[in-house]
């Protein structure tokens, strides 16, 4: 599947924070969006999760536009991680995990109080999973732990694993790797990766661009609400024009 915005443009009152900007994201791929502060990466984030209708152009997962509702955009597939965790603190982390299962079953009201033998079955599979998800991210003997009482770096995998849980086939994570220390960010790069080659499209946005160039496979840069430039990380990390409008030469140089 992939995640187009085609010609979007997005404005706040007389402010401009999108400029006609085009992007594609594609399963296989770990694609970064970097730019310094007010760039509107934050705003073409949201656009792409259905948190904001653009002002113009189109958001299209694999063609077909995508509902400016965020939870219809998470019907259609695309899944998203907040700067700040939010998690249900109290629960397990299995329980979190499940609910982001739910997302993707469609068990009614009654078949829920009624406790038939088919809204059992869908139960059970709906925890086997939610467990695989907590396996995949490193967390399987954490299940019965309430979020609250995991480590920092283990919510933000607990996040992903919810994400994960509801089929994505696109996952937008906004800053994974904030505070994160030097070991966590490796944990997290690896299960990006690890991510995107399950088929799905990742989508990352970070301030660290040591980190967006050493893992995508693609890196699109905007600036003051225009895309600047995209490419592979080599290419994009040279670019003078990076350099000059975002990096300043001796950190792009790195
Ligand atoms: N809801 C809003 N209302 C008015 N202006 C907004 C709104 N959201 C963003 N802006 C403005 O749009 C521009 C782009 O902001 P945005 O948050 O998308 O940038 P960003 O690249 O994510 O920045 P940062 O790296 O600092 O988070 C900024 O000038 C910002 O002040």
């Amino acid at each position: 599947m992939t995640l187009t915005a085609e010609r979007v443009s997005m404005t706040f009152g007389g402010l401009v924070a999108l400029d006609d900007v085009t992007l594609a994201v594609p399963g296989n791929r770990i694609t970064g969006l970097i730019g310094p502060n007010g760039a509107g990466k934050t705003t073409l984030f949201n656009c792409l999760t259905g948190l904001y209708a653009p002002t113009s152009g189109r958001i299209l997962l694999d063609g077909r536009p995508l509902a400016a509702d965020p939870a219809q955009a998470m019907r259609g597939g695309v899944a998203r991680t907040f700067q700040n965790i939010r998690l249900f603190p109290g629960m397990s982390a299995l329980d979190n995990v499940l609910v982001g299962r739910h997302t993707r079953i469609k068990q009614g009201l009654l078949a829920a109080l009624l406790h038939g033998p088919g809204f059992r079955k869908s139960e059970a599979a709906a925890t086997e999973r939610a467990r695989a998800e907590l396996e995949f991210v490193g967390l399987g003997p954490e299940g019965h732990m309430p979020a609250r009482s995991l480590a920092y770096g283990d919510q933000r995998r607990l996040e992903i694993a919810r994400a994960l849980a509801g089929d994505p086939a696109v996952l937008m994570l906004d800053e994974p790797t904030a505070g994160m220390n030097g070991t966590e960010t490796a944990d997290i790069s690896a299960l990006i990766t690890a991510i995107r080659d399950r088929g799905i499209a990742v989508v990352v946005i970070e301030h660290d661009t040591k980190f967006i160039f050493s893992l995508c496979d693609h890196v699109y840069v905007l600036v003051r609400g225009r895309m600047l430039v995209d490419g592979p990380p080599a290419t994009v990390r040279t670019d003078p024009r990076v350099i000059e409008a975002y990096l300043g030469a001796t950190e792009c140089s790195k």
